[in-house]
């Protein structure tokens, strides 16, 4: 090897460790600033009911009664109108915070999508699973005369579950696209948290809202969040969010399976779900979506290579091959990173080489992240 050369494999190493160094700076802000948030207080929401001329104020807690307290010196007075939401100290003594202006609490907590655009042939490897969900939510909110006739009950909720980014909210939404069906998306742990006291009520408007853009899909994320067991129900929080599930649980009830709202859940964690969840009637079907197999992994990457330039190197079966334990979501950045790789290296086509350097990479960002999940249990 002459000196020139390995001096330019030496920069190029020097070069992307530094890319690495940066990439590890910006996950370690990012884990900082979660840990932040982790360990913060919590506040309490309110809103002002009337302004004093004292300078204090009224204001309503969402699940207390009404309080006169001050309003802490960090906060523009000027920007206190009756109305707002605000937020208290731990104790409840004084503003601290002005929230931001909103028109309902629902609007922050669900996404609601007259008609997606995901179709069933965007998903990939989950063949079986497609057929099913159509089988079981496109065909009844389509054709309910057929299973009238044959005296067949559908399931008014299904469940898929299996690992993150394997497609579940993919394959919702696509079941909602081909059905002509409005999509409400609600993210269980999101209404845990932002409504503290108000849980039961969001859970029933958003059976509301379906009811009136229906025929609808409500498709409901980390329902684990609210449908865990619970052993303990000692700490108001638990009690609320079991509040919140028995509303959920009602509100399941109250359909006929023939009507035209289906409810889908989706959970990484089905063995920790309560098994109320799971009786006849209520989330009786479960669908697995399971991470890939070889035959599944070439289907996805199929779907993301044939909108990308790729040169006659990049062999499929091969990177299937290789990316054994890979989610859809895995394979996704994985055509995204190879993609920047070319860039980086002056390439207008995507070849072999770069998709095995984005290999790597994301294999040791997942075992990194692994490292940190299996940390995170012991703390
Ligand atoms: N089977 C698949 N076929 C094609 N793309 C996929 C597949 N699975 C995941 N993806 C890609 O990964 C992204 C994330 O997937 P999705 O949100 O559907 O996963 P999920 O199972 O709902 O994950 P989570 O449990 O983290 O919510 C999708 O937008 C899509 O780009």
């Amino acid at each position: 090897m002459t000196d020139e050369h390995a001096v330019r494999i030496l920069e190029e190493k020097i070069r992307t460790m530094q890319m690495e160094a940066e990439s590890l700076r910006k996950e370690l802000n990012y884990y900082k600033s979660e840990m932040e948030k982790l360990l913060s207080p919590p506040l309490i929401e309110a809103i002002v009911l009337d302004i004093l001329e004292d300078g204090r104020v009224v204001v309503k807690s969402t699940s207390g009664p009404n309080l006169v307290v001050n309003v802490s010196g960090t906060v523009d007075f000027s920007s206190i109108k009756v109305g707002r939401y605000v937020a208290l100290n731990q104790r409840g003594s004084a503003v601290v915070e002005v929230l931001r202006d909103r028109d309902d609490p629902l609007v922050r907590s669900m996404e609601v999508v007259e008609r997606p655009n995901v179709r069933y042939q965007d998903i990939g490897g989950l063949d079986q699973q497609i057929q099913e969900v159509r089988e079981v939510v496109e065909l009844p909110l389509k054709k309910p005369e057929l299973f009238k006739e044959l005296g067949i009950t559908p399931p008014k909720g299904i469940l898929l579950y299996g690992p993150p980014g394997t497609g579940k909210t993919m394959l919702a939404k696509a079941v909602a696209t081909e059905s002509n069906a409005s999509f409400i998306h609600v993210v269980a742990s999101e209404f845990a948290q932002k409504f503290v006291g108000e849980g039961a009520r969001v859970v029933r408007d958003v059976f509301e809202l379906a009811r009136k853009k229906a025929p609808s899909i409500v498709f409901i994320d980390e329902i684990d969040a609210i449908g865990a067991k619970r052993v303990d129900l000692g700490t108001s929080g638990e009690r609320e969010v079991q509040r919140t599930l028995m509303q959920l649980l009602a509100e399941i009830d109250g359909f006929q399976p023939l009507d035209n709202v289906k409810i889908i859940a989706a959970t990484n964690r089905i063995d920790i779900l309560d098994p109320a969840l799971l009786r006849p009637g209520r989330f009786d079907r479960l669908i697995e979506i399971p991470l890939p197999n070889i035959e599944g992994r070439k289907q996805i990457l199929r779907i993301y290579l044939q909108k990308m330039k790729v040169d006659n190197s990049v062999n499929v079966d091969e990177l299937a091959m290789m990316t054994e334990g890979f989610s859809g979501a895995d394979l996704r950045n994985l055509c995204t990173e190879a993609g920047y790789i070319a860039i980086r290296n002056d390439s207008n086509v995507i070849s072999m080489t770069h998709f095995k350097s984005a290999i790597e990479r994301l294999r040791s960002k997942k075992l990194s992240k692994e490292v940190v999940d299996r940390g995170e249990k012991y703390v």
